[in-house]
């Protein structure tokens, strides 16, 4: 077996290359004179174009191009950062841990097909590019690791830690949710066998029944209380402190849990929404919990699962305390698909008239959401992530008009976590034709979502070191820099059910998330959005 490569005091990136954890070294700089590098920052001023649209009666439109001029603020200095995921013991959470170990060491490990190092294949920001430009005198185009556009924290460098239900340690874990090659399990054992989640809230009427069995690590209570928001609160610092961390960003990769009733006067306001935790009320879920103590901890908050944690409660009290939200539903395999596929279809001008989605699954998540109530809060997430592609072509439908679309979930156990997703896309096409695509898609839901855990810590640790205010322009010019909103929407990308801002529109085409995510990071360092107009080999 080929020895693994370890740097001291370091890591190898999966390439061989050493790398000294917590030190970032620009691949580029931006030469303009709306772009400063200090030591500690990089400051730029960014005319941000858009085009405001008026109706101009019987059915036309006037479009007015708008500038705003924004200057953006980067912290260069990415400290030291610990992730904390709920329900750390889960197939996700144990796949993620391994992950980062295997990648941080520079593992190879024997497979049936030959040996395999360890990478970071699925992650948009480790192992995807932008184009930064052309090269000047021969117009190729120029491509550059995402993480390398800002100063990213690497998941080398992430301390991991977090809560579970259940009290296995992370190598029996592993071994439970029998995900990864027991060659590279073997490996990676001692260090996991090291680590335990903290005892977590258990409230049981939120999640399936079939979850009783593994709850053997709960705190005292089985109902929202500030004694549970207060330990939580306790668990994040004290983590924080053993590790010397300078932030901790958290996730919840806990099971899904039902819907929160969304109730007057008990979550409807960040004030009441305390006053229901103090009262122990039964709607507050414990995602909500968490969020609640995260938020008051000022450790951003991702919920990977879909259930609305961030009631409307919620949402204000992030808001109140300038804390980063985000969520819902990591979006890791046969809903990616059909954001890019329907996305593809319907902007080719071919009218999808039905959407078939169905899969089974055998892990403990297919388990969890075989329960009614559970599953429902998954068909809404997996079903609405056409809804933007198809109210933009109001060519192909009319208002209100929607492909029927359909979603089934079944737990079959022989298959673990190999979800078999089949999925069948029926559409009109050119003089009443029609189209039919039928999907096979073997999705191993933790190697799929792992990458996305890391996505979604490295970017919201990214926002937490982004501060920006507007100099010119329409609206009233901001004195002072400030943080981006509460409510995260650019972790899009990574989700099925995106959070936005109260009142903002929900953008679920995969292409347009991605290029959000790209240009406001190309942004902060004064470089326009990326353009494929390429006029200057159009044009000459
Ligand atoms: N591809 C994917 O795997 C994928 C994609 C999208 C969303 N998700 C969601 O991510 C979540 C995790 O998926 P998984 O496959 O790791 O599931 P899993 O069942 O293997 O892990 C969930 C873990 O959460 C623990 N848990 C449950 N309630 C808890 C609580 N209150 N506090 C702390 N821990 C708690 C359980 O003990 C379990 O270890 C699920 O909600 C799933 O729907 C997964
Ligand atoms: O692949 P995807 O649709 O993005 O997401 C997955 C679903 O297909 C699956 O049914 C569910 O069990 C997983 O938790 C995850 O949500």
């Amino acid at each position: 077996m080929a020895p693994h490569a370890e740097g001291l005091n370091g890591y190898t990136n999966g390439t061989g290359q050493t790398t000294v954890a917590n030190e970032h070294k620009d691949l580029f700089t931006v030469h303009s004179p709306n772009v400063d590098y200090t030591d500690n920052e990089i400051k730029s001023k960014y005319v941000y174009r858009t085009t405001s649209v008026s109706q101009a009666g019987d059915g036309k439109y006037v479009a007015t191009p708008k500038e705003t001029v924004y200057d953006f603020k980067v912290e260069r200095k990415v400290g030291k950062v610990g992730m904390m995921l709920v329900g750390w013991g889960g197939n996700n959470g144990t796949t993620v841990t391994a992950g980062i170990i295997a990648n941080r060491r520079g593992l190879v490990w024997d497979t049936r097909e030959g040996p395999r190092a360890a990478n970071y294949y699925g992650s948009v920001v480790m192992s995807s590019t932008m184009k930064l430009g052309t090269e000047a005198n021969t117009g190729k185009e120029i491509n550059i690791p995402f993480h390398d556009v800002l100063p990213m924290v690497h998941p080398n460098d992430l301390v991991i830690g977090g809560w579970d239900i259940s009290g296995m340690n992370l190598a029996q874990a592993m071994d439970r949710a029998a995900v990864l090659e027991p060659t590279l399990k073997g490996m990676v054992k001692k260090e996991m066998a090291e680590m335990k989640p903290l005892p977590s809230i258990y409230y049981p009427d939120f999640i399936a029944a079939n979850q009783g069995e593994r709850a053997d690590n709960c705190l005292e209570g089985s109902k929202a209380s500030m004694a549970h928001v207060e330990k939580l609160r306790k668990d994040i610092r004290d983590f924080k402190e053993v590790h010397g961390l300078d932030k901790v960003i958290v996730q919840w990769t806990a099971n899904t849990e039902r819907y929160a009733d969304l109730v007057e006067g008990v979550n409807d306001t960040a004030e009441n929404l305390m006053k229901a935790v103090e009262s122990g009320h039964e709607e507050v879920s414990p995602s909500t919990v968490f969020a609640i103590a995260c938020i008051l901890e000022n450790a951003p908050f991702i919920n990977g699962s879909p259930q609305n944690t961030f009631v409307p409660g919620a949402i204000e009290l992030a808001e109140k305390h300038g804390a980063f939200i985000g969520g819902d539903d990591f979006k890791s395999g046969q809903t990616k698909m059909k954001s890019a596929l329907v996305d593809f279809m319907i902007n080719a001008g071919i009218k999808i008239t039905s959407i078939a989605s169905y899969n089974h699954l055998g892990n403990n998540d297919g388990m969890n959401l075989s329960s009614q109530k559970q599953f429902r809060s998954k068909e809404i997430s997996k079903s609405n992530v056409v809804d933007d592609m198809v109210e933009a072509n109001n060519v192909l439908y009319k208002p209100g008009e929607h492909p029927n679309h359909t979603v089934v979930i079944k737990y079959m156990p022989a298959v673990g976590d190999n979800k078999r997703a089949l999925d069948e896309y029926y559409a009109e096409i050119f003089m009443g034709g029609h189209q039919t695509i039928s999907l096979f898609n073997v999705c191993e839901d933790s190697l799929l979502a792992s990458p996305l855990i890391i996505d979604l810590v490295i970017v919201a640790e990214m926002m937490t070191r982004i501060t920006w205010k507007a100099s010119e322009g329409d609206g009233a010019a901001t004195k002072d820099y400030k943080g981006f909103h509460s409510v995260l929407s650019i972790l899009s990308y990574m989700l099925k059910a995106p959070l936005t801002p109260p009142g903002t529109p929900v953008v679920n085409a995969l292409a347009k998330q991605r290029g959000a995510l790209t240009n406001i990071f190309r942004a902060c360092v004064g470089l326009q959005p990326e353009s494929d107009m390429t006029l200057e080999h159009k044009m000459f």
